[in-house]
């Protein structure tokens, strides 16, 4: 440039030209940074200081000849770091491809310094170069030769910009890494803290539900309104989907898609899922039945359509008793407890409605049955046989002998299905010694035949007839819920043997429990409907005298 102003004549553009290649090789040179040799003392240990130390040597002028470590930095200052932090070796190379200007770079290393402590001290040094401080005065005298005549000191104070600028980055970066952290606790308090929220508002939902039911146990006792359960069979056929949805909060609720699309949700008294098994059920049975022995009218019935496990619940296979059973051996075992206070005896009778005529199931010679209405308003069966139990074994042998003699056909739908409505009639009655009062509990088990579509169950001739002879009674006894629901005055109870039979129990001083069976499938999901909703129709049947059954008589 100096060239071009003396030689006023010079073509200018000659000029710009060689101020071009001066400028562009001032920029190679920055951008290079050419090699730098630092001379340190052997009294120099902590290399982290070598930046600094380069950058003010760098600065100054004359060589100091007895030094023990020469280094040849090459690029910028923040390259040269990354090259001590690897420096655990003594010797670092110059720029390769220049042969002449290769120079060997030792480092007195103290030995004592981990890799991890040098990484240390040269953060520490980086950072010591924003606060200001004098590299020199704890360090011994340093001399530098320059090997590049174009290493200038703006390109040095360049360099410490470049420095300072890549520090506050990485402080930059360190709080962002700082923040995060911050900000990954605060996420894991408060996903802990909205975990126990949730468990605890869970605990007090199930403690309100549970409040609940016990308010709506106690309001039924008082009522004397009728107690439903619902049972639901497991799916035998695994291709067929499910129909019913549990709901997760509330174990007595269930959610039945309809054909439609819309969601019906039923809650019951009890719900008992394709797991429970027949303990779970008598469990929650067993109270209602050990009423029977303070003297109360107990009746249970199981209700469904055909095939849903109506007669498995009731009856039960041998090995795995159902309701039936498993009450007769505890009501028995239940007064042997008692025996020194208690005179008692157990009767049991087995009946079945079988096309319209009450069957004596323990003496099927027994054609002379009737039922009539006793003085004392209540319906009785005539010339009814009646067994004694005197042990576990008898009421084994009773009610295999009811069983065998039932009227069972297999049809499409359930290759032993019920052809008739069976009840098993229980009567305690008991003298207490220490007063002589006698009382009569009654319990009646009741397994009603199944609900069938005629088109689905495909029966036939007998069948057909047994089939609408079913569906008739079992649609008085729709009626007749629907007459006590509405509190009507009349209510039809004359119009089939079943609904005479179910009087006491439905409209009078008896407590009872439906079991509403169902089955999961949903091909079966408007009998499951049905069912359902004729249930929830019985459950809110409120009856007319609600009054004690115990009947106490001194002689
Ligand atoms: N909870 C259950 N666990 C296992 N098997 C069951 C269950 N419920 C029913 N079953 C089986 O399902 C089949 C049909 O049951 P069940 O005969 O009791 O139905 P049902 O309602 O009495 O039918 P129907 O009205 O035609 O007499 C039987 O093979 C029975 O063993």
């Amino acid at each position: 440039m100096l060239r071009g102003i003396s030689h006023l004549s010079v073509d200018f553009g000659t000029l710009s030209d060689e101020n071009f290649e001066l400028k562009e090789e001032l920029e190679k040179s920055k951008l290079e940074n050419r090699r730098l040799q630092i001379r340190l003392n052997s009294t120099v240990t902590n290399f982290s200081h070598l930046p600094l130390l380069m950058d003010s040597c760098s600065q100054t002028e004359g060589d100091n000849k007895n030094d023990d470590v020469e280094i040849y930095c090459l690029g910028s200052l923040e390259k040269n770091i990354n090259i001590y932090k690897n420096l655990k070796t003594t010797k670092l190379y110059g720029d390769d491809d220049d042969e002449d200007d290769e120079t060997e770079v030792e480092y007195l290393n103290d030995g004592e310094d981990t890799e991890e402590e040098e990484r240390d001290d040269i953060s520490e040094t980086t950072a010591s170069s924003v606060i200001p401080c004098d590299p020199l005065s704890s360090s011994p005298s340093i001399t530098t030769n320059h090997q590049s005549p174009h290493r200038s000191k703006s390109s040095i104070s360049n360099d410490s910009i470049l420095l300072e600028e890549n520090l506050m980055l990485k402080q930059k970066l360190q709080n962002l890494q700082d923040q995060m952290v911050q900000y990954e606790n605060d996420f894991l308090q408060f996903q802990q803290n909205s975990q126990s929220t949730i468990s605890l508002l869970l605990q007090r939902y199930e403690e309100e539900v549970n409040l609940r039911k016990a308010l709506h146990d106690s309001l039924v006792q008082l009522r004397g309104n009728i107690r439903v359960f619902c049972r639901i069979r497991p799916n035998f056929n695994t291709l067929l989907p499910p129909a019913i949805q549990y709901d997760s909060l509330d174990c007595d609720a269930i959610t039945i898609g309809t054909d439609s699309g819309l969601l019906r949700k039923f809650a019951f008294d009890r719900i008992f899922n394709e797991s429970s098994d027949q303990i779970d059920l008598y469990s929650e049975v067993e109270p209602l039945v050990l009423s029977c022995l303070d003297g109360e009218n107990v009746c249970i019935f199981a209700y469904g359509q055909t095939g849903s496990g109506k007669t498995y619940t009731m009856d039960g296979p041998s090995a795995n008793p159902g309701i039936g059973q498993r009450a007769l051996i505890q009501i028995f075992q239940e007064l042997e407890k008692r025996k020194n206070q208690i005179e008692f005896t157990i009767n049991v009778s087995l009946i079945e409605i079988y096309n319209e005529k009450i069957k004596d199931l323990l003496d099927p010679t027994n054609q002379k049955l009737e039922l009539h209405l006793e003085k004392d308003g209540r319906q009785r069966i005539s010339k009814l046989s009646k067994h004694s139990v005197d042990s576990v074994e008898k009421v084994q042998i009773i009610l295999s002998k009811g069983r065998k003699n039932r009227s069972v056909a297999a049809t499409a739908l359930n290759d032993q299905s019920s052809r008739s409505h069976a009840i098993t009639m229980i009567e305690i009655s008991m003298i207490d010694n220490a007063n002589n009062s006698i009382s009569i509990g009654k319990l009646n088990l009741i397994d009603l035949a199944g609900s069938e579509r005629v088109a689905k169950s495909q029966v036939s001739g007998q069948q057909l007839k047994e089939a609408q002879c079913i569906n008739k009674s079992l649609s008085e006894l729709g009626n007749v819920v629907s007459a006590l629901r509405r509190k009507q005055s009349h209510v039809p109870f004359r119009n089939c043997l079943l609904t005479r039979i179910l009087e006491d129990s439905l409209d009078g001083n008896s407590k009872t429990l439906m079991i509403v069976q169902v089955a999961s499938e949903k091909p079966s999901i408007q009998e499951t409907l049905s069912s359902l909703n004729f249930a929830e129709k019985i459950s809110n049947v409120t009856r007319r005298v609600p009054k004690s059954a115990i009947k106490k008589t001194t002689p």
